[in-house]
């Protein structure tokens, strides 16, 4: 897919990978209608984005994912704004394993309610255009990241969820692919959650454990994340994909074939 003169909507999009998202999109010539419940920092951000391509190729919406009412708002305002919908990238997502009901909320059924809206404005039978989806699970959807056993179950489900969706959409002909980001650690304000006991919840005692992991890990630079988002973004053959991303490099995750 070529981005010049594409529409995308990003949620959680006022900071972190959101904004490196935006940016990679901008940059390849695409419009990007940012939305997140952070309004100074997503104002903020848009002035900026301003004055670097034009007021014309953004918009900032205020929306909170755990609402389907703002959710559906804000798809409808982004098609009034820009005329077409290409791109929708679910990546709005919280650490919080005391309020873990929140976690599910946003982290999980943020991205059905985002992923079903996208499928709704984009599909062909609804007289959509196509287009992508790539959703923003984590290296905790591929195996267990053991301080945050909710935040682990909410990135299995993200995966689950967008290849059955992607198999779904392809069986239907919805012409819309589905595809999964699982990044390791990147340099972005959700890894303030490790120094905060009220969000650790009951495995805060595995601080140092989280530590010695994120060492070993290292910490990707959200550009760099960015760089293999716009993979999955552009690469047309690509559906169901997982892609994994960490300093060693990205690789595509391999599963068994479907039964179906
Ligand atoms: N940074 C990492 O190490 C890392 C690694 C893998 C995956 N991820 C995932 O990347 C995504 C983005 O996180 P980040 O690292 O940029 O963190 P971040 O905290 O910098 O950004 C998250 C953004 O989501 C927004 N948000 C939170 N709740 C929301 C809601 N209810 N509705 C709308 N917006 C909401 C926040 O205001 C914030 O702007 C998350 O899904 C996260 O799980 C992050
Ligand atoms: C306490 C709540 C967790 C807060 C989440 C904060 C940051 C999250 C960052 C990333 O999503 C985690 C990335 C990588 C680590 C995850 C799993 C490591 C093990 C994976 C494996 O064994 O394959």
């Amino acid at each position: 897919m070529a981005l010049s003169g594409k529409v995308a909507l990003v949620t959680g999009g006022s900071q972190g990978l959101g904004k490196a998202f935006a940016e990679i999109l901008l940059k390849h010539g695409a419009k990007v209608s940012l939305l997140d419940i952070n309004v100074p920092t997503g104002n903020k951000l848009k002035a900026a984005l301003d004055e670097e391509y034009g007021s014309d190729r953004t918009c900032f919406i205020s929306c909170d994912v755990t609402s389907e009412t703002q959710l559906k708002e804000a798809f409808h305002k982004t098609l009034e704004s820009f005329g077409r919908l290409d791109i929708v990238c679910n990546n709005a997502g919280i650490g919080n394993e005391s309020n873990w009901e929140r976690t599910v909320d946003i982290n999980l059924n943020g991205v059905i309610r985002g992923s079903y809206l996208a499928l709704q404005y984009m599909k062909k039978q609804n007289k959509g255009q196509g287009g992508v989806i790539v959703n923003i699970a984590s290296m905790a959807g591929l195996g267990p990241f053991l301080s945050a056993p909710v935040y682990t179950a909410t990135k299995h489900a993200v995966v689950g969820f967008s290849r059955a969706l992607a198999d779904a959409s392809q069986v239907s002909d919805y012409g819309v692919r589905i595809n999964v980001l699982c990044p390791s650690f990147a340099k972005t304000e959700i890894l303030e959650t490790f120094n905060t006991d009220d969000l650790m919840g009951q495995f805060s005692n595995l601080r140092q454990t989280t530590q010695k992991l994120l060492e070993h890990m290292g910490v990707l630079d959200p550009s760099q994340v960015a760089e293999h988002f716009l993979q999955l973004v552009t690469d047309d053959s690509r559906n169901g994909a997982v892609l994994r991303v960490t300093q060693a490099g990205a690789s595509y995750m391999e599963y068994p074939k479907s039964v179906m």
